[in-house]
Formats: C-alpha cells, structure tokens, sequence
C-alpha cells in the first residue's frame, strides 16, 4: 500500500527449482518412474558414445584397440603393432598418395577441426550472429551436422531452424568465414532445410595450369581434359552429343577454356577425325592466333560469317537425313569428321550485327546446329561476354555452360540457370587474379563444379600451330563464292 493506493509487487525474478518429472510421481509409484528414467538415461548414454564414436572414428578406434591391445597381449606386442601400423601408413602415402589423403589423413584432419574448431565456437557463433532463436523460452540453435575436410576446405552440414531461409546465411557468409577461421564460406542448399557451409582455407586453383605434353593419343571426345576441377580430378568437357557455352567478362580467360579444348583435340584433328570450323568476328584477334588449327574460319561477322554457318546448318540436316534409322550418334567408323564449330563472339553475330536480316539468319542456323547437331556428330563452342536474353535466350541448347568471372548475381542465373547459384556456382565472386576459373554446369549433373582450365601461352599456341601444320585437309562438298575459307596446310 502507498499513501492507500494498491501498488503491484515486483515480480520475482528468481528461478524456479527444476525437479526432475519423476520426482514429481506421487507415492511409491515415484520409484518405478525413476527406474524409467534411469534406463532412459543409460539408452541416451549409449546413443551418444555411439554418435561420438560415429562422427570421430579414427580418434575413438585406434586408442579403444590399443587399450584393448595392451590388455590383452601386453606392452611389447602393443609397441610392436603401432609401430606396424606407422610403417603401413607411410608405404600407403608412399604409394597411393591420392587414396591415403582421401580416406585416411583427411579423416584425421576431418575429426581435429570439428573437435577444435566447429564443435566448441557452434553455439556462441550462432547466437552472436543471430541464428539462433529463443521462443516461449525455448532456444531453437541450427544443428551442426556433417563436418568433411578436403584439406583446403570444410564442408559443414547444417540443419537450419524452422523458418530459416538460406538468404539468411547468405547475409553472414563474411562473419562466418571469419569466426571459424576461414578464407571465404559459400553456402549450398542441400535439400529443404538441410544447407552445406564451404569454409575454404585455400584455393586449390590458385595457380594456373599448364598445358599438358602435346602427343598423338586417342582422343575420348565425350571426356576432353581442358583443365582440372577443384578437387584435383581433371576438368572433362563433353563435345560429343553436347553443346558447349562458355560465358565470361572480359579477361576472365574465355581464350584459355577455348585453346585448351583445341590442344586436347589437337591429335585427333591431325588425324582427321575432327574438323575445326571458327567464326571470329574480332577480325581474327582470338582464333587468328593459330590459324593451323582450323580447316575453315573467317574473321568477320558479316555475310560471309552467316554464309558458313547456313553452310553448316545445312551440312548437319543432310548428315542427320541419312543417319536416320542407321545410327543415333556419330562415330569415328562413320569415316566423317566430328566437327566444332567456335564461335568467339556470339553476341556480334546474333545481337551487336546492326543487319536485322543477318542477325536473325545467323541465329536461325547457330539454333539448328546446336539443337540438331548432337547425333550427327555438330558440336558448338559458342564464347560470349554478354549474358543478356539475346544471346542466352536459347541457352537451352548449350547442354554445357562454362561460367568464368561474371559481373553480377543475376548474369550466373542466366548462364548457368535457376537455382545453380543457391547451389554454390559463385561466378561473380572469382577473383581477378584467377582468369581461367569458371563454374561449369552440365545437363543432367545436379550439381556445378568449379575448375580451372590449362593455361595456354602464346609459346603453346606456337607449338600447337607446328603440330597441326600438316593436319589432314577436309574439303566441304560444296563452298559458296564469296566464303572466306581457310585451309590448313
Ligand atoms: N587458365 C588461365 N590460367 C592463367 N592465366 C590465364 C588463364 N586464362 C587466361 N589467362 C590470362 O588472363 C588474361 C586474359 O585472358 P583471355 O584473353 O583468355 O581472356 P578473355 O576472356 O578471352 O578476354 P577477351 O574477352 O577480352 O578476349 C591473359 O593475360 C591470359 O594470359
């Protein structure tokens, strides 16, 4: 009471005393519950030492057979073993490097940085970095999941809390990568509320590539190496049965992706088994720089540039008319070349050609070789700067699209297509002083992989250009007047 008036007490602040549910059982039927709920506990106890055996094998394991070891043989017989096991890891390392990485050292590394990394900052990480959410005083903390190291990336498996977007953690990716210690973090939906976290230490791809030793060797034409992937593996392009765009600004190394197919082709177009047919309409700036290579190109984007494509639009209907109910997809025995058609500037023939009439006969063949090339054995390299509608408006057909350095978000959309971003294809994010970098996405892989083709100097070009300058001739049946065509000596 104050002065007669009813003052509300403050309201107590101190904590409730938490009794177990058992406690709370009246009579003697309390004793049963307890029973209940000490079982429960030894079930709950066993669940975890198994989980924690599950996620830390190697940590659990060796200790657990060498106690088990001692005990039951004795010290000497112990030393004896490790000493074994020592001597069989490093003939492993010694041997099958690749193997002994991959199952055995990156488990270790795997089982060290989720004990010291992930597990004991998860929680503080969380809350500082409002992920986690308290609701009717109940905290709802996104699980950590699945921890892999790559060695020079983690990938961290995350539940996320109900209601929680990926967009969410998009926004944190820089506090994240900072808080666990790592270069950059990507995020990767999974499946619906099940995201991946890429903590990479460093870049795989850092370094350019060379190229690999120029030899007359078979040539898979459904698996041509043009670089490596970022996982180590090599970077295979499929030209047969696919269609290949390759995306990128200015100086993110179109040029390399581009010279690295015709290197690893360059054996099977000395054979005359491929045949290399180029428009350049940059005046021969880019395929200028090894001519040898190609048995027709013209440096322009002009009528000449149309004509060779209707040419091969036409070639390509002919060849599929009497492929018809022989074969479903070219092969060598046919006795007629595979051919790639590169095309450097897509943008200049089918959008920055000031002629409408042109313009749209140049697309209308570009679209009937890649959408009925396929099985007669068409393949297109199509280069482009520009993502825009007009020339990705049929990106559709390219069952192959490369994304080197990008601009914007929205450009990785339109190369690589809905979605391929959330699921990590970071385009715009490589760096300047990584030409050659690109995320590439085939028809049918659910998932994009980052690689990094062969770096091709202009002494390789030259190198190329000797190789090839005796390259068999393939004549087209019939050339129109007027077509600036080339053939290799
Ligand atoms: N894979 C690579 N590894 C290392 N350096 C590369 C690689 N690809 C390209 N470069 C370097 O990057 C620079 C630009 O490359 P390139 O000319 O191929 O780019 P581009 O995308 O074709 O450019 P543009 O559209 O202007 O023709 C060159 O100096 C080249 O040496």
């Amino acid at each position: 009471m104050n002065g007669g008036k009813w003052v509300d007490p403050a309201p107590f602040e101190g904590a409730r005393p938490r009794l177990p549910w058992w406690a709370l059982v009246p009579g003697k039927a309390k004793w049963l519950a307890a029973l209940v709920a000490l079982v429960w506990f030894v079930v709950l106890g066993v669940v975890r030492l198994a989980l924690v055996a599950g996620r830390y094998p190697m940590a659990v394991l060796v200790p657990a057979s060498a106690a088990w070891c001692w005990w039951r043989f004795g010290l000497s017989p112990l030393v004896l073993a490790l000493l074994s096991l020592i001597a069989a890891l490093l003939l492993w390392a010694r041997y099958d490097r690749a193997s002994f990485l991959r199952h055995g050292w990156y488990r270790l590394v795997t089982e060290w940085r989720r004990a010291t990394v992930y597990v004991p900052r998860w929680r503080s990480v969380m809350r500082l970095a409002d992920l986690a959410k308290r609701h009717r005083g109940r905290e709802y903390r996104p699980g950590l999941r699945r921890v892999r190291s790559d060695g020079w990336r983690d990938r961290v498996r995350v539940r996320m809390i109900p209601a929680q977007s990926p967009e969410v953690w998009e926004l944190r990716r820089e506090g994240l990568a900072h808080s666990f210690h790592a270069q950059s973090c990507q995020v990767r939906v999974l499946r619906p509320q099940v995201i991946e976290l890429d903590f990479v230490h460093r870049d795989p791809l850092a370094r350019p590539l060379s190229v690999p030793v120029l030899a007359d060797a078979e040539v898979d034409l459904k698996r041509v190496a043009v670089g490596r992937t970022e996982t180590g593996k090599p970077w295979r392009l499929r030209l047969l049965g696919s269609q290949v765009l390759v995306v990128g600004v200015p100086g993110a190394g179109k040029g390399s992706v581009l010279w690295s197919i015709v290197w690893q082709l360059a054996p099977a177009i000395r054979a005359g088994v491929v045949r290399l047919v180029g428009i350049d309409p940059k005046g021969g700036m880019e395929l200028g720089q090894c001519p040898d290579a190609f048995d027709r190109v013209v440096y322009d984007n002009g009528p000449e540039a149309v004509a060779l494509l209707e040419e091969m639009a036409a070639e390509v209907k002919e060849r599929a008319t009497r492929y018809r109910g022989v074969r479903r997809l070219w092969a060598r025995s046919t006795g007629e070349p595979f051919t790639v058609l590169v095309v450097d500037e897509l943008a200049d023939l089918i959008a920055y050609q000031p002629d409408k009439q042109l313009r749209e006969r140049a697309a209308r063949a570009i679209q009937t070789i890649t959408s009925q090339g396929r099985a007669p054995g068409y393949a297109v390299v199509g280069l482009v700067q520009d993502p825009r509608k007009e020339v990705v408006g049929f990106r559709h057909l390219f069952t192959t699209r490369v994304a080197l350095r990008l601009d914007e978000p929205q450009q990785v959309d339109m190369v690589l297509g809905d979605g391929v971003r959330q699921r990590g294809a970071a385009a715009h994010e490589i760096s300047e002083n990584t030409p050659g970098v690109a995320w590439v996405k085939q028809d049918g892989q659910r998932e994009p992989e980052r690689a990094r083709a062969f770096h091709v100097t202009d002494a390789d070009l030259s190198e190329l250009g000797a190789f090839l300058a005796d390259a068999e001739v393939h004549d087209f049946p019939a050339r129109p007047n007027g077509t600036e065509g080339r053939e290799a000596a």
